[in-house]
């Protein structure tokens, strides 16, 4: 177990991400009045200890102390709570209420989509949580399924919002400039991947993408690449799949504009997500059908949308993609956007951040001519470098689906693991009022009640302490020389499943066979050790018997045949 301050101790880790991991800890003794929730001591808490290339880095230091105070008092009750704030040499923890309950994205993969009605309830809660924090100028920035938590209680499951503000601690302008890409490519707004300023519409954008997830199990753009995917946001409209209802598409549609200025507030988008579920189901009267229909109405944008506020010296927006997004061209993209190495550049490893309030934002990739002789052909491109951490960021956040068995804790607790509610079918099916109204006698709520027909029976959760050797600090970089990038470690192999031949497999050639063998041993072990040979008088050994019902059973065949 190590330490983390004086007040905690980390005991086993939960899960990873891309932008640190997530420890079940102990409350050693009471924090100090610095923390927002003092606690008791043998209290269990979620510690995320940010990576060491965060904690390095000196602007995300001075930014975790300066939006302290944000992130402690951003309270609602969709809101995992932050408690404290750990800066303790190099390591950067964030102490938070232990939810107790899958993530959504883990909860989705496990259960399939949700039933439109449970999807709407749970996403109304999720821009409850928005609505409080634009309010609080505090804007998510990586809304997606991996940072809802469902926690469980006696009342059934609700989405707890996570992650507020490490976005915005990792969009440092160090990080940024060299390799970092903040948010998920699958669900970043399109401001966001061109770089234009953003405000609270990023985390509509989002809300709207899982939205789609919940109703379709899959987010609505998809592709080979982060760049392939990030250029869908900019340009591609989303398919509507034949599952979502009318009302249900409109509130999507809108959330999904690629012109931030028309999605809805977050305090609209939960009215209209809420007047959806309530229109949809058969026991809607028709006064809540018809402002099911007439939801569009209710999806005002905010007049004043929380802004993000720029990081000082970051890179010039208008570099990461041409706003020209219908034209774009990575090749073009690629010839004009090159570092230089000019003393604009930050250095990545610099510990003290240099002079970057005064910085030029277009010196962080100053375009030069195509044809600059200065440039190195052979040098990765900062867009592409910006790519592949975008695709690292992806791979680094599943990266919990893929620890070691031994290592991955999700995997030793199945208590944590969730039934199927009982409403949610297993695939979309195809929307029509008839299935509403199944729904809804299936025990689907109306509105105002927690949703609890996605909320399968809470179960004790058991925690299997196994307390894992937490890795040594990070050491600090060297200032001037780059310090060399660790190797990447190769990607585990996915994990086959524990019982690769399914059996009896419907339609599984390897099952058919299987199950042909299985009976052909049985059938003979019951012809040599059971006394059926006496019974039917006959003294042949099994597969002459076998070779006599089949030369009759031929001949009966071949006699039908002729005639
Ligand atoms: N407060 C918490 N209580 C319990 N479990 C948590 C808590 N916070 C996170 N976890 C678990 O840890 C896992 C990893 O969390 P983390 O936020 O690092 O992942 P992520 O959202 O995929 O990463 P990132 O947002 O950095 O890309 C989560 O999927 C969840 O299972």
């Amino acid at each position: 177990m190590r330490p983390v301050g004086s007040k905690y101790l980390l005991e086993e880790p939960l899960g990873r991400g891309a932008t640190g991991t997530v420890w079940r800890a102990r409350q050693r003794e009471t924090a100090g009045a610095e923390a927002a929730v003092a606690g008791q001591p043998g209290e269990t808490v979620a510690i995320k200890v940010l990576k060491e290339e965060l904690a390095n880095d000196a602007d995300v230091v001075m930014r975790f102390l300066r939006e302290r105070s944000v992130l402690l008092r951003l309270t609602h009750q969709n809101i995992v709570r932050t408690r404290d704030l750990v800066v303790e040499g190099d390591l950067l923890a964030l102490v938070m209420d232990l939810v107790d309950g899958p993530d959504l994205h883990r909860y989705l993969r496990e259960n399939g989509p949700f039933t439109p009605v449970a999807a709407a309830l749970l996403t109304a809660q999720i821009a409850d949580a928005l609505a409080a924090s634009h309010a609080d100028g505090v804007v998510h920035r990586d809304l997606k399924p991996a940072n809802v938590l469902l926690k469980q209680d006696a009342e059934g499951m609700h989405p707890m919002l996570t992650d507020f503000g490490i976005a915005r601690l990792a969009d440092s302008p160090g990080l940024t400039r060299t390799q970092e890409f903040v948010g998920t490519p699958a669900y970043v707004a399109p401001e966001s991947a061109e770089g234009r300023p953003q405000t609270s519409a990023v985390d509509i954008y989002g809300a709207g993408i899982l939205l789609y997830e919940l109703v379709t199990g899959r987010p609505p753009f998809a592709g080979g690449s982060a760049l392939e995917v990030l250029h869908q946001h900019l340009s591609a409209e989303p398919r509507r799949p034949s599952t979502v209802p009318d009302p249900l598409w409109t509130v999507i549609e809108r959330c999904l504009d690629k012109n931030p200025d028309r999605r809805p507030s977050a305090v609209n988008l939960a009215r209209g997500l809420r007047a959806v579920a309530d229109g949809v189901g058969v026991h809607s009267t028709p006064a809540q059908i018809a402002a099911a229909e007439g939801v569009g109405a209710l999806l005002m944008p905010d007049p004043s949308p929380a802004p993000v506020p720029e990081a000082p010296g970051a890179a010039d927006p208008t570099q990461v993609l041409p706003s020209n997004a219908g034209a774009y061209d990575p090749n073009a993209a690629t010839s004009v956007m090159r570092s230089t190495g000019a003393p604009g550049d930050a250095d990545p490893t610099s510990v003290l951040p240099n002079n970057r309030g005064a910085a030029d934002p277009t010196a962080v990739m100053p375009p030069v001519p195509p044809n600059d002789p200065g440039a190195d052909p052979n040098e990765p491109h900062p867009w592409q470098n910006q790519m592949r951490a975008a695709r690292d960021r992806n791979e680094q956040t599943q990266v919990h689906s893929y620890l070691d068995p031994d290592q991955d804790p999700l995997r030793r607790r199945p208590q944590r693991q969730v039934a199927r509610p009982q409403q949610q079918p297993p695939h979309p099916q195809q929307y029509s009022p008839q299935q509403q109204r199944g729904q809804q006698q299936r025990g689907q709520q109306p509105r105002g009640q927690r949703p609890q027909q996605y909320a399968p029976a809470p179960q004790q959760y058991q925690p299997q302490h196994q307390p894992q050797q937490y890795a040594a600090p990070p050491q600090a970089p060297q200032p001037q020389q780059p310090a060399p990038r660790p190797a990447r470690e190769p990607r585990q192999p996915r994990q086959r499943s524990a019982n690769p031949m399914k059996i009896p497999g419907l339609g599984c050639l390897k099952g058919c066979l299987f199950t042909i063998l299985i009976l052909f041993v049985a059938s003979w072990l019951v012809w040599e050790f059971s006394p059926l040979q006496d019974w039917i008088g006959t003294t042949k050994g099994y597969w002459e018997q076998l070779t006599d019902w089949y030369d009759t059973v031929s001949g009966w065949v071949g006699k039908l045949g002729g005639n």
